[in-house]
């Protein structure tokens, strides 16, 4: 899977008649992703990707439409809510709510090098700088009042070797609180990973799946980036990649003196966030057929970043 809701030709020929985009061509359901029900749907003028959302933030699709139309008007490479013929962007199929946004081209890349991690930290310093004067404000459902909340439950279950790393890291994030939601802010992707990035070859042609979007820390977005991007199968950062990612992040907006100073704590803020995302999702859908990440990988990339020797490119 994961398609949740199944659909029919002909409510789906309903539904995509008000959009004026010509006669359905083809229609099928797409099996990555672990959220909402996605489908690529084949129109005589082009090519587009409906999604139902199934769960998570339902009532925030206004500010998700709104983030994208800022982005997409900023020339950045990312999907938006097509508007029918009446002007709607949020519509309903299924009594799930539904948007249809334009398919962009390109594939994920699985194995990422030094020139991709270099791309993905231009395009993220690009998504900062389009909104980081007003961001659009949402607070994340997964920040970080929400790991202290869910912590401590989620340490208890986990063996003598991992429980003592989420405890402490769980201690730093509540004692680096105030500091950290003092950082600059702007919009965050905050799900920034391989699977959220479309490449044509060398280069970066999409970004999608902004359903964890929100307002803060534009570090906090730099470290969940580089802890996908960067890392090695053991969880240790791969120090060409990394410094390929921060540098032309850096080039387009420079870090401050607060960024520099709590960059290795918030590498381990972000690993904590879906370590526990992870643990939480594999025990609500067990036995389910939907797609479940490891969440031992983040606990491998939390024990690796107790010290870490990747100072920001950071210039008085
Ligand atoms: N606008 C788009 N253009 C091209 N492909 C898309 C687009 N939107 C989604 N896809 C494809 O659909 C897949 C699933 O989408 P998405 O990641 O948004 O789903 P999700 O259920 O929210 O997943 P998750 O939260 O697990 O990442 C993507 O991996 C991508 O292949
Ligand atoms: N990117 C997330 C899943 C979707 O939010 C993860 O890998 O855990």
């Amino acid at each position: 899977m994961s398609v949740f809701t199944p659909l029919e030709r002909h409510e789906l020929e309903v539904f995509l008649a008000p959009y004026g985009l010509g006669r359905l061509r083809d229609f099928q359901g797409i099996a990555a992703g672990s959220e909402n029900s996605n489908f690529f749907v084949s129109l005589e003028q082009g090519e587009y990707v409906l999604t139902l959302v199934e769960r998570g933030p339902v009532a925030d699709l206004p500010f998700f439409i709104e983030l994208l139309d800022v982005l997409h008007d900023a020339g950045l490479p990312v999907p938006y809510a097509l508007r029918t013929q009446e002007g709607e962007a949020l519509r309903s199929l299924a009594e799930k709510p539904a948007l249809l946004q334009p398919r962009l081209s390109g594939k994920h890349v699985r194995e990422a090098n030094a020139h991709h991690c270099q791309e993905v930290g231009s395009l993220l310093a690009r998504i900062h700088l389009a909104t980081r004067e007003q961001p659009v404000e949402r607070r994340s459902d997964r920040g970080l009042d929400w790991m202290l909340a869910e912590g401590p439950s989620q340490a208890l279950k986990l063996d003598e070797q991992a429980l003592p790393l989420l405890r402490d890291a769980l201690a730093e994030i509540a004692e680096l609180k105030p500091r950290i939601l003092a950082l600059p802010r702007a919009n965050l992707h905050a799900d920034l990973f391989r699977d959220n990035v479309l490449f044509d070859g060398n280069h970066l042609a999409g970004v999608i799946d902004f359903y964890n979007a929100c307002s803060g820390p534009m570090l906090y977005d730099l470290a969940i980036t580089l802890n996908d991007w960067c890392s090695h199968e053991d969880g240790s950062l791969d120090s060409a990649r990394a410094r390929a990612l921060l540098g032309a992040y850096a080039a387009l907006r420079p870090f401050t003196a607060a960024e520099a100073q709590l960059w290795p704590a918030m590498l381990r803020v972000a690993c904590v966030r879906f370590w526990l995302s992870r643990l939480i999702a594999a025990e609500s859908f067990a036995g389910q057929e939907v797609l479940i990440h490891d969440p031992a990988e983040f606990q491998r990339r939390l024990a690796q970043r107790q010290q870490i020797n990747l100072p920001l490119p950071f210039a008085l």
